[in-house]
């Protein structure tokens, strides 16, 4: 087997112990042609997704990203073709109807000012008619799948959170009905970089439980690439320049407007395909406030640990001083670092980079789903990733340019 059929295999394996509770989704033909203007925003598109998968819609500004998106749940009215969500054409249902089924989350979140959190979650239930209990149970239930403590932000308003929280319930809010489908225009295009990342993580865990059918729209051919089993790659006027994997697109672009948008950057973008989980990562020494100092420290010694980190009964990191830091106190003091570069096993390894930079430290540590740290990754491990990644490709050049000189023999 090659290193591209293992991995294979193994993304096939793991795709199927998923549970997948999302739906396919085929458009048929569609085209969408505005009022008034000259050419269709979308000429003729036919594509299929998988049920259970995350699609992202990339390309440049104007080539019909939004436009198509719009029309899964008709926000958009298709001027031709049709459009399927598993069997059912959709094309002829009721639009508040469909949309009672496809979760919609956009930039921002989009949550209602003047409401609630819990009241924006509960919107489309209360339509639906589900009682009081039932609805409050399910608010609970999506505020802590998001990550956001239930009693803390139940009763909060829009205005009082963070741009991350509120996009967190704007997710919940979509994912209220449990709908098979979860379209995301532009989702974390307004927040900063850290949180984005964080944002992402949430999402791929977040998928990886519930097993929806996710089409998400991004700028940022990274973001595909992280968050998408598959990238659709337009061109003006809706048109699919390719739709593949992310390693795929990375391996073989399929047309040079792929290439030109993928970026000369191409290799270093295999660093977005490289995720925590699969390199590495470098043991942790932990201590609790209170453990003696000195026991500490020998403990850390003999592991040829430098520094160690302080974690609570969770497991969740605290700080991570030094020995020298340690040897100060005789025993391990409560302080809380804020700024503790964290990364999930989902996250890349550009994402890991990115946080070691914002916190300006040599490394991250890796925590599991419920932010137990498990590991860390220097900025070492990383570097020899890429050097390793960066040699392959130089090989690979190599053998393209010996192929072409001696076929250039032979001609
Ligand atoms: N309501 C509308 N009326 C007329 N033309 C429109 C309308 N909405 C979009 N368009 C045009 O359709 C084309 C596709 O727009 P769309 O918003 O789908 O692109 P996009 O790829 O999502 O762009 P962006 O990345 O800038 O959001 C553009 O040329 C746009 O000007």
């Amino acid at each position: 087997m090659t290193d591209e059929s293992i991995g294979a295999a193994a993304e096939s394996a793991s795709k199927a112990e998923r549970t997948v509770t999302g739906a396919a989704i085929r458009l048929d033909g569609v085209v969408k042609q505005y009022r008034g203007q000259k050419k269709p925003a979308v000429q003729k598109i036919d594509l299929e997704i998988e049920a259970g998968d995350i699609v992202a819609f990339v390309g440049p500004s104007g080539c019909g990203k939004t436009t198509t998106l719009k029309m899964i749940n008709r926000l958009i009215e298709p001027s031709e073709g049709r459009i399927f969500i598993g069997d059912r054409d959709v094309t002829g249902e009721d639009p508040d109807k469909l949309r009672q089924s496809i979760g919609y989350v956009i930039q921002s979140g989009g949550l209602f000012p003047h409401w609630s959190v819990a009241k924006n979650i509960g919107a489309i239930p209360r339509v639906l008619g589900w009682d009081a209990k039932r609805i409050a149970d399910r608010t609970e239930y999506l505020l802590d799948l998001v990550g956001l403590d239930a009693n803390d932000f139940r009763d909060r308003l829009p205005k009082d959170m963070s741009g991350g929280q509120q996009q967190r319930v704007g997710v919940a809010r979509a994912l209220a009905a449990d709908p098979p489908v979860l379209l995301m225009d532009e989702p974390f295009g307004a927040v900063d970089p850290i949180t984005r990342v964080r944002l992402q993580d949430k999402l791929i865990a977040i998928q990886h439980e519930l097993g929806k059918t996710i089409v998400i729209v991004t700028h940022d051919f990274e973001e595909a690439t992280k968050l998408g089993d598959k990238v659709l790659i337009l061109s003006e006027g809706g048109h699919i320049e390719q739709y593949a994997t992310p390693e795929e697109i990375l391996a073989k672009p399929a047309t040079p407007f792929v290439e030109e948008f993928i970026g000369s950057g191409a290799t270093l973008a295999h660093l977005t395909l490289s995720r925590v989980k699969d390199v590495a990562h470098d043991s942790v020494v932990t201590a609790r406030v209170g453990d003696s100092s000195q026991e500490v420290i020998a403990r850390a010694r003999s592991k040829g640990a430098t520094w160690i980190v302080v974690v609570d009964e969770h497991g969740r990191a605290r700080s991570w001083p030094s020995l020298e830091e340690v040897a100060t106190k005789d025993r391990i003091t409560d302080y809380i670092d804020n700024r503790l570069p964290t990364v999930a096993p989902s996250s890349t390894l550009n994402d890991a980079l990115d946080s070691m930079l914002a916190a300006s430290q040599g490394g991250v540590l890796v925590t599991d789903g419920r932010g137990a740290v498990t590991g860390a990754l220097t900025i070492a491990t990383i570097m020899s990733v890429i050097r390793g990644q960066l040699s392959d490709a130089r090989a690979g050049d190599d053998q393209v340019s010996y192929a072409a000189y001696t076929e250039g023999q032979t001609a």
